[in-house]
């Protein structure tokens, strides 16, 4: 690896690994033994990285690039309380499957396990700005906790979002309704929903979703608005009537790339509504919870 190279991979190692309070407080810290570099990259445990050892530090950095596409962004990177490779594979801290709200959950049973498989080949192609795993699961564990019957999702895209609510409307026994402007991307998502084994309960709606979700008439349980960002408070005016009282609105993308100011305004100053932000190390999440 040449210095350009490690100097990267020490920088993100050294970001993804900050020292715990533990640490700040007089506990090994860096450049003693509980040096979170060494912790990560030392293999045979002698303190020292050795050429070998800071070679092998940008495979192991390679190894949490989830989409293979040679870049490493935040909800790729291990986080919580271990910091991911605190500690080295398999050791204390570590986050697995199991504890790292960035990977995928446990299949709870073979449907999981198909729509999981969905998701990860989905993955693999063309990500445009599909929510990411934690995004994901969030999306699915809100939508089941409501019980949600009748979800409307506002962009399809490649339908990520769609598989995860899918998983909830399983156990729900509900169904999506997902708009989207583009149809290459409602054809993979078409082949994603097939393939996940819910193209029984989505129906994919397309055209230009201002248009076609104001034909909604029904209520709904939970919107989730991920389409064009100029457009979400426009959305928000016109399907809010028609989401049920102790519904809720979810909009992708309140950090980046920038929010629109009239939705974010009208979901934080209305009465009839209470609106938290959430996963704003990621994409960002509003959770709007409609009151009346
Ligand atoms: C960020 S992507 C949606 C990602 C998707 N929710 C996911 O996480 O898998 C935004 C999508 O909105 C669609 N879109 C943009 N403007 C639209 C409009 N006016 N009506 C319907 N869809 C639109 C785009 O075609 C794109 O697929």
């Amino acid at each position: 690896m040449n210095r350009t190279a490690f100097a990267i991979a020490a920088m993100i190692g050294a970001a993804i690994l900050a020292p715990t309070a533990q640490e700040q407080a007089g506990q090994p810290g860096r450049g003693g033994p509980g040096n979170p570099l060494l912790q990560a990259f030392d293999s045979d445990r002698d303190g020292v990285l050795s050429p070998a050892e800071i070679d092998a530090a940008a495979a192991k950095l390679r190894e949490h690039d989830a989409n293979k596409d040679g870049r490493l962004t935040a909800d790729e990177l291990p986080r919580g309380p271990g910091r991911g490779m605190r500690g080295g594979p398999g050791g204390p801290g570590e986050m697995t499957s199991a504890n790292d709200p960035g990977k995928p959950m446990l299949p709870k049973d073979d449907g999981e396990r198909r729509i999981l498989a969905a998701l990860e080949q989905a993955r693999g192609g063309e990500r445009y700005a599909n929510v990411s795993t934690s995004d994901g699961r969030l999306l699915r564990e809100l939508a089941e906790s409501i019980g949600a019957k009748r979800v409307v999702e506002l962009g399809t895209s490649t339908g990520e979002s769609g598989l995860w609510f899918a998983m909830a409307l399983r156990k729900t026994g509900g169904r999506l309704y997902t708009h989207d402007i583009d149809p290459g991307r409602i054809a993979v998502a078409r082949e994603n929903f097939r393939r996940g084994g819910v193209d029984d309960i989505v129906t994919i709606v397309e055209g230009d979703a201002h248009e076609t979700a104001t034909r909604n008439k029904e209520p709904i349980d939970l919107l989730f608005i991920d389409a064009d960002k100029e457009g979400y408070d426009a959305y928000l005016r016109d399907l809010l009537p028609y989401v049920r009282p102790g519904g809720l609105i979810l909009a992708h993308n309140m950090r980046r790339p920038a929010p629109n100011p009239r939705y974010i305004e009208a979901i934080t100053t209305s009465p009839d509504l209470d609106t938290t932000f959430v996963l704003m190390d990621g994409a960002g999440i509003s959770i709007t919870l409609k009151k009346h």
